[in-house]
């Protein structure tokens, strides 16, 4: 079983507006949707939809936090919150005609002792693999996942930014970077596939078995002690790019997780992506089911 641990959940209000964004004057909106997000929480959603066993956990508070609790619930994706005395936050991506923004706010405060009560969640469900993923939000730094990595048997993956992966020190079974990321985490120039595997063979260390990093419309590439893959994208209308990250990272551990080695799980991860950004907003509502040879 997967567990994911959202320290920074959010609710994803997402809009589309059919002109670009203009300053003084009222933008009318065509069609917006609300959707329980933060990155953890996404991947949870994913595995769901893909008939992986999932548990999302983390922490929320406030009516934000109520609404992301009542729509996970009410998807069938097993929860095991903290709440906490702050207010979840609200993050927003606008679908502009030129372009597309997003706006992500800071988050509540959250404390050491709040972690603490996460990894006593964790304990309970006994996860296999625990992905820690997102933003750390004000009061937490690095040690707080550290100490999730280590709180307990199960193994570690990681998506956070680039200069928060340089800090871990704990073991970690994979991380995610995107190429931002992976440059922060690098200091390297990013400039196509090949620089980017130079980056993630780099980036692997002692800290982190395998490393996954997300190139956009290069597709993405899987680093591991078995060597180097390369997966192109797939050709597709893209819609909304929100949470295509957290599905390739999805992908990749449901494929896993049902025995697929490294190249057909990375196949996994990029259908998944392919189908987040090929739909708006961050729920899907089935993918293909991974098998030990990534996807039938
Ligand atoms: O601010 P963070 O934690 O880095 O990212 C949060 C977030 O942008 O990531 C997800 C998409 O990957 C969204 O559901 C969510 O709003």
């Amino acid at each position: 079983m997967i567990g994911t641990v959202t320290l920074n959940p959010a609710v994803d209000q997402t809009m589309r507006v059919d002109g670009p964004l203009a300053p003084d004057e009222v933008i009318r909106v065509e069609d917006a949707r609300f959707d329980p997000g933060g990155k953890g929480i996404n991947v949870s959603k994913y595995l769901t939809a893909m008939g992986t066993e999932t548990v999302a956990t983390g922490v929320l508070g406030g009516f934000v936090g109520r609404h992301v609790a009542e729509r996970l619930e009410s998807a069938g994706i097993a929860t095991a919150f903290v709440d906490i005395e702050g207010v979840t936050r609200m993050n927003t991506t606008v679908l502009a005609a030129d372009d597309e923004y997003k706006l992500n706010q800071a988050g509540p405060q959250v404390s050491p002792a709040d972690v603490d009560a996460v990894v006593e969640k964790l304990r309970t469900r006994s996860p296999g693999t625990v992905v820690v993923a997102g933003s750390l939000p004000p009061g937490l730094d690095s040690d707080a996942i550290d100490r999730l990595a280590r709180a307990g048997p199960w193994e570690t993956v990681v998506d956070v930014d680039g200069p928060l992966l340089r800090e871990l020190d704990a073991e970690f079974e994979l991380c995610k970077p995107n190429v931002t990321e992976l440059e922060a985490a690098t200091g390297r120039e990013i400039t196509g596939v090949e620089s980017a595997i130079e980056a993630a063979r780099e980036l692997r260390g002692d800290r982190f078995d395998r490393v996954l990093a997300s190139l956009g419309p290069e597709g993405a590439v899987l680093v591991s002690a078995d060597g180097v893959v390369h997966e192109p994208a797939i050709d597709c209308e893209v819609v909304d790019t929100v949470g295509a990250g957290d599905a390739l990272l999805a992908g990749v551990l449901a494929a896993t997780d049902a025995g697929a080695d490294d190249a057909d799980a990375l196949h996994a991860g990029v259908v998944s992506a392919t189908a987040a950004v090929s739909t708006q907003g961050t729920t899907l509502p089935s993918l293909p089911e991974p098998t030990a040879s990534g996807v039938d």
